[in-house]
């Protein structure tokens, strides 16, 4: 021990009974069962499945409260217990109607009352007392602790808490207190959270999923492509920033930008409906259960759509030429266009143009930002600097995100590590220096971190990057070759259309391949696993791949995808007793799973299950515990 720690570890346990006391604590914390984990990826701005899925413990509420009355509940009874926690609120209003009598009300408190706090009581073995009380609303730690410790043998002590829960309904606290309950029930099924990526782009509440987040009580996030189109927004990349724009004008959720973000969109819609028409191509798709638009608020959309995807189409082709080692040059498609003709020259083939909206190109010079178009990006890019909400929601994630993460024996990350055919890592030169596998992700991370922290530096190369991280052929967000976005709007051959996928997606499914990407992140591929999301698990695809050691959980939270996975998708659960596999139904709306109990779970796989309960002394707080322990009892000697 050096003599720093030393000093520091004598300040604070200055007595040998404090030392003994920290001693046998963090003895007893290593000893208890590990907690749960959850991992959850893509929600893709769907604010209420993914409420949905975080209220029910990812289906671990219900399997609780099915565990613990087994055989005193009917499959009914357990499901509207299992909703009282997960939506407390709503469901005591709908609850409450049913009494008519006070005195059946009363009666119904306290059965209640009774089983939540044993509910609590079976969720909180496996913690700490502290921990528990962490977890418990401040105004009701007292009242809560003295029902949960209960000694209920003791018949002096049966009146005394017999007065507390009287006291709790004749003091009209009776459904702050289920509340409060419920809400520490949710919060102690798992205890920690990972976000495998894409909380931004196609759905319409990004802004408030991260609120959510951001008073969660243990996180990560490990960035997925679309987060990055926000965070290099915030950074000072117009391309990331049109990017963004389009697929809001796309998905018909301007709104968060608008009304979540509070950003103005009148210059970029009134340029739009000054230069451009209605176009197919370009009209906003729309899910089934949202409010139909007017055919003028279609027409404006349409008309932001054109004019934003050709301010990007402008953008890409000066950034692929300040950046030659993007080796992007093939997707710089407004100089490969014969304007007169409306033909475009691709990989030696000519495809003829269709819906195009060119009138603002100057073909002599294509990547040219008419003035009005070059104004309004930069008001645009001051724009989303100046936005608080969006600086804060930005700030978080970059606070608590990263490329990649190892934790308790896993790799997470969101899209790929970008391999060749062989499975050799593929390198990214950057400034004279080859970067590859984790050094990759890091260098990313870095430059990442840099243009976040200098936003006001745009055209440089930390910049840029962030565009790269998401179209680039080597990005590990990414994860495919070319993104044709171009072609998707304007050629109707859909062969130009493939993105063809990076390597590691054929690799993945084999064990020696992710057994040796274990190993380069410092893994034990005995143990550990990979955990990804990004690709939809099509219908008839396994989520399960080499030998279980690759788990690809992309949540299918994306109602876009939903024809194409055939179910909502696949979280995962990691608890002492190993890994499940948790399989969503498409959720429908939030009022219809509070009003119909609707759970959009449905099945749970187990991917490992361990023959002796995991440990907290086996995960990584407890390896950072034992050499603690290991300290404090050489301070021990020297006392
Ligand atoms: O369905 P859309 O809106 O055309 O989006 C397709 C685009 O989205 C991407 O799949 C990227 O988004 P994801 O990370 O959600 O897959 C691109 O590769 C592709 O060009
Ligand atoms: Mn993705």
């Amino acid at each position: 021990m050096n003599e720093t720690d030393l000093a520091l570890l004598k300040a604070k346990y200055p007595t040998k009974t404090a030392l003994a006391t920290e001693l046998i604590n963090l003895e007893a914390i290593l000893n208890l069962p590990k907690s749960t984990e959850a991992f959850i990826s893509d929600i893709h701005g769907e604010y209420d499945a993914f409420q949905h899925v975080l209220r029910s413990g990812s289906g671990n509420v219900k399997q609780k409260v099915a565990a613990l009355f087994a055989g005193k509940m009917t499959k009914n009874k357990i499901s509207n217990f299992s909703f009282l926690i997960y939506y407390p609120k709503e469901r005591l209003t709908a609850i409450k109607k049913r009494y008519a009598s006070n005195e059946e009300l009363c009666q119904w408190y306290l059965d209640t009352f009774t089983r939540l706090i044993s509910l609590l009581h079976f969720v909180s073995t496996k913690y700490t007392r502290s921990k528990v009380r962490k977890a418990l609303k401040p105004e009701f730690v007292y009242i809560t602790e003295e029902l949960l410790y209960a000694d209920l043998d003791s018949v002096d002590k049966l009146q005394y808490y017999s007065k507390i829960t009287e006291n709790i309904i004749t003091l009209g606290q009776a459904d702050a207190f289920i509340i409060a309950t419920c809400h520490s029930i949710q919060q102690l099924v798992v205890d920690h959270l990972h976000i495998v990526g894409d909380i931004y782009d196609r759905g319409p509440y990004p802004d408030k999923i991260m609120e959510r987040l951001m008073q969660h009580h243990s996180l990560d996030i490990q960035w997925g492509n679309h987060d990055i189109l926000w965070l290099g927004a915030v950074s000072g990349s117009q391309l990331c920033l049109a990017n963004l724009l389009r697929i809001c004008a796309r998905y018909n959720n301007l709104s968060i930008i608008e009304d979540a973000y509070g950003i103005n969109l009148r210059h970029l819609a009134l340029f739009a409906e000054k230069h451009y028409q209605d176009n197919p191509a370009f009209q906003p798709k729309l899910m089934h259960n949202e409010r139909p638009l007017s055919a003028a608020e279609k027409l404006q959309i349409t008309q932001i759509h054109q004019a934003i995807a050709v301010i990007q189409f402008k953008l890409e082709g000066p950034a692929i030429a300040r950046r030659p080692e993007f080796n992007m040059a093939h997707r710089a498609m407004l100089d490969k266009i014969d304007y007169a003709k409306q033909t475009i020259e691709l990989k030696g083939k000519t495809y003829q143009l269709e819906n195009t909206c060119f009138q603002t190109i100057d073909p002599k010079a294509p990547y040219q930002l008419t003035p009005e178009e070059q104004d309004l990006i930069d008001q645009l890019t001051t724009a989303f600097m100046q936005s608080d909400k969006l600086r804060r929601h930005m700030a978080f994630l970059v606070k608590k995100g990263s490329m990649y993460l190892t934790y308790n024996d896993n790799l997470i990350f969101h899209g790929c590590i970008p391999v060749d055919d062989k499975g050799k890592f593929q390198t990214f030169r950057l400034n004279g220096k080859d970067y590859a596998g984790p050094e990759l992700l890091t260098v990313f991370e870095k430059n990442l971190r840099e243009s976040f922290a200098y936003p006001h530096t745009t055209n440089d190369q930390a910049t840029d990057l962030l565009w790269y991280l998401w179209t680039g052929p080597l990005s590990p967000l990414f994860g495919k070759h070319d993104m044709t976005t171009f072609e998707r709007y304007f050629i109707a051959d859909k062969e130009t259309h493939f993105e063809a996928p990076n390597a590691y997606y054929r690799l993945r499914h084999e064990t020696w391949f992710v057994d040796q990407l274990l190993e380069a992140f410092g893994l034990d591929p005995n143990t550990g696993h990979i955990i990804n999301g990004h690709t939809p698990v099509k219908k008839g695809q396994s989520p399960i791949m080499a030998d279980r050691k690759m788990l690809v959980i992309d949540g299918g939270f994306s109602k876009p995808y939903h024809k194409t996975t055939g179910i909502g998708g696949y979280t995962l659960l990691y608890n002492s007793y190993g890994m499940q596999l948790v399989t969503h139904q498409p959720f429908t709306s939030r009022a219809d799973a509070i009003a119909n109990l609707t759970d959009i779970i449905s099945t749970k796989r187990v991917v490992d299950q361990v023959s002796h309960r995991k440990m907290v002394a086996q995960t990584d707080i407890g390896k950072k515990l034992i050499k603690q322990v290991r300290l404090l009892k050489e301070l021990m000697l020297t006392k």
